[in-house]
């Protein structure tokens, strides 16, 4: 009985960890608890994934499995992805919290498969590079046919955001500059790369290509300063 106990505690403790820790910490133990809800990693295959999509998401997951054949020693690695972050992060007035409890991230919150942000992100462990193979739904339409820039700008500001907060922990983002240089048809699969340019104390400068799938076709061409702050500068609002 106490070491059911013991387990349930520490099921319930590893349940608590911020959901985008998931992945990026081991839990310590694999018991099942009825109640749990465990958050959905937004970033695996769904049947709205076109053969593009799945084929490039294939090329980066085989490069997250090493020479030795185990899963998580290769260059690459899959960055999980779930529809919201922090509960509560700006806790204290009863109406903050009615809204910070209905908050979902930006590019998560379409929830019919294919009809809005469908991606994938992966970082390479090196850290210079993070790649996201992105497939842009019915719902993000700007021009008739094509992607609003606006929805590829939360992309780039997503992947270069992503990338920061792997490279320098919490940070915001001060400037992002965008070229747009071809438009991108609704429904196709774009590959957005992520570069970190350089940084110097706080700042931390990146870049970003928006291309075809196969490279050909340059969509966007970005440039980003990201600003190291402390975590509780974003919890306390
Ligand atoms: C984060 C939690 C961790 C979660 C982990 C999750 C894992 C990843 C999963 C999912 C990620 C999803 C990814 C989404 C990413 C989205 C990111 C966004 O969209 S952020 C929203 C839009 N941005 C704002 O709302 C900022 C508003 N602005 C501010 O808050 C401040 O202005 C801030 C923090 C940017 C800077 O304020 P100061 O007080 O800290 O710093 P000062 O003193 O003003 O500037 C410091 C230096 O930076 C330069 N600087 C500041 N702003 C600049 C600018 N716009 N352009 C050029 N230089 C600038 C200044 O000139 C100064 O330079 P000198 O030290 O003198 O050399």
């Amino acid at each position: 009985m106490a070491s059911i106990l013991c387990r349930i505690s520490k099921t319930l403790v590893n349940h608590r960890l911020p959901p985008f820790t998931k992945g990026l910490i081991r839990p310590m133990v694999t018991v099942s608890w009825p109640f749990q809800s465990q958050p959905r990693d937004l970033s695996l295959p769904n049947p709205s994934w076109s053969k593009e999509m799945l084929q490039h998401y294939e090329l980066y997951n085989s490069q997250c499995v090493g020479e030795d054949g185990k899963e998580g020693s290769g260059p690459w690695r899959r960055l999980p992805s779930y529809n919201r972050l922090l509960k509560f992060a700006t806790g204290g007035v009863l109406l903050s919290k009615i809204i910070q409890s209905e908050a979902r991230l930006f590019t998560r919150n379409i929830k019919i498969p294919g009809a809005g942000f469908e991606y994938v992100m992966f970082i390479k462990k090196s850290q210079e590079k993070c790649v996201c193979i992105f497939q842009a739904g019915h719902l993000l339409e700007g021009p008739p046919g094509h992607v609003h820039g606006g929805a590829t700008a939360a992309m780039i500001d997503s992947v270069n955001g992503t990338h920061a907060t792997y490279v320098c922990g919490p940070v915001m983002t001060a400037n992002l500059n965008i070229n747009y240089r071809n438009p991108i048809p609704l429904g196709s699969t774009v590959v957005l790369e992520s570069t970190l340019d350089q940084r110097e104390g706080r700042k931390a400068f990146f870049s970003c290509i928006v291309t075809s799938i196969d490279g050909s076709k340059v969509h966007v061409e970005s440039k980003a300063l990201f600003l190291s702050i402390s975590m509780s500068r974003i919890l306390g609002g």
